[in-house]
């Protein structure tokens, strides 16, 4: 079961179809990035799928239920949208205190210490939030939406406003709760260098419809194989390596330029690739994977979107 499914969905502002029957799935694990361009219809989305809004037709099912309807679902999930739900009157401990209270943790105190902990700010416990940097508030309200520790995370824009080293704390968090705690994690984010970095899936909406989704591997790679340039050390090797590339069956468009051989590996791993150049005793001196950027792959959907439309 995927832990988020979300199917068809539709839904209209006005008579205007702003969902235009979408679908994706995240599945466990994964921390899945959602992109698309201003009034793609991101939002909208995420609302459906938070159980917030009803959509016109479709299902977005979380954990195997609908989220509007079912209460004990809801405590299963966390969620850190742009206002981060924190009062500055309050320390960062007295904020927790509060949630940890609210969900009814069973050691409420272990737990608070635990995620200040987890984000850094054991020291500044005693702070008001008030007085945080924006990175500062951006931690606590993670280390809030993840205190009673759900299964699911929707994260809305987590690094906007953020200096690069607080981005990269944010970064940091978001892969520790998915490689440590196992946690699924729903990401909203116009930042692509990030969604590179972090997400193992996206999906990339565009005017109310997906325009790409699956794994960020898949996509840098290219759908018709994993581009590979071989550098060799000495002129001799071209040819020979390019004759040894040629005769293996998951390797094609093999091309020699200048001191290198490009190919293209469609069912070859580039490991295996260099194995057989190494006992045809070619001198390999370098190895290159060339791989789209998500920025790439991001431009090329909408802009592809564009001109179909
Ligand atoms: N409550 C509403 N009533 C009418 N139109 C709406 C409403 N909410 C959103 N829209 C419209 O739906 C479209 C999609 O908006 P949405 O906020 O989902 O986009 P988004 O992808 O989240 O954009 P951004 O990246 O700017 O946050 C926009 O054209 C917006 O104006």
């Amino acid at each position: 079961m995927s832990i988020i499914e979300v199917k068809n969905l539709k839904k209209l502002f006005n008579g205007r179809e702003v969902l235009q029957g979408i679908s994706f799935s995240v599945e466990k694990g994964e921390v899945f990035g959602f992109l698309g361009p201003n009034g793609a219809g991101k939002t909208t989305t995420v609302r459906c799928v938070l159980g917030l809004l009803r959509p016109d037709a479709g299902s977005a099912q979380v954990l195997g239920g609908d989220l509007g309807a079912d209460d004990p679902l809801r405590r299963r999930i966390g969620v850190l949208l742009e206002n981060n739900g924190l009062s500055d009157r309050l320390t960062a401990q007295e904020n927790l205190d509060y949630f940890a209270r609210l969900y009814d943790l069973e050691n409420p105190d272990e737990r608070v210490a635990e995620m200040l902990g987890f984000v850094g700010l054991e020291e500044r416990k005693d702070g008001l939030v008030g007085t945080f940097s924006t990175g500062m508030k951006r931690k606590l309200g993670i280390a809030r939406a993840v205190l009673h520790d759900p299964e699911v995370l929707f994260l809305d824009e987590p690094s906007s406003g953020l200096d690069p080293e607080a981005q990269r704390m944010v970064r940091d968090l978001i892969l520790d709760l998915s490689k440590k705690e196992g946690m699924t994690v729903f990401l909203n984010s116009h930042n692509l260098d990030e969604v590179q970095r972090v997400c193992t899936s996206v999906a990339i909406l565009h005017q109310g419809r997906i325009r790409a989704f699956d794994t960020v591997q898949r996509l840098r790679e290219g759908e018709e194989g994993t581009h590979i340039e071989v550098v060799l050390g000495d002129p001799d090797s071209v040819g020979r390596a390019a004759g040894v590339l040629r005769g293996m069956p998951g390797i094609k468009e093999v091309e020699e330029e200048g001191e290198s051989v490009t190919a293209v590996l469609t069912g070859e791993s580039a490991a295996a690739a260099v194995r057989a150049l190494v006992m045809a005793d070619c001198a390999v001196e370098e190895v290159r994977k060339e791989q789209q950027s998500l920025e790439e792959i991001y431009l090329a959907a909408v802009h592809q979107a564009e001109g179909s439309a």
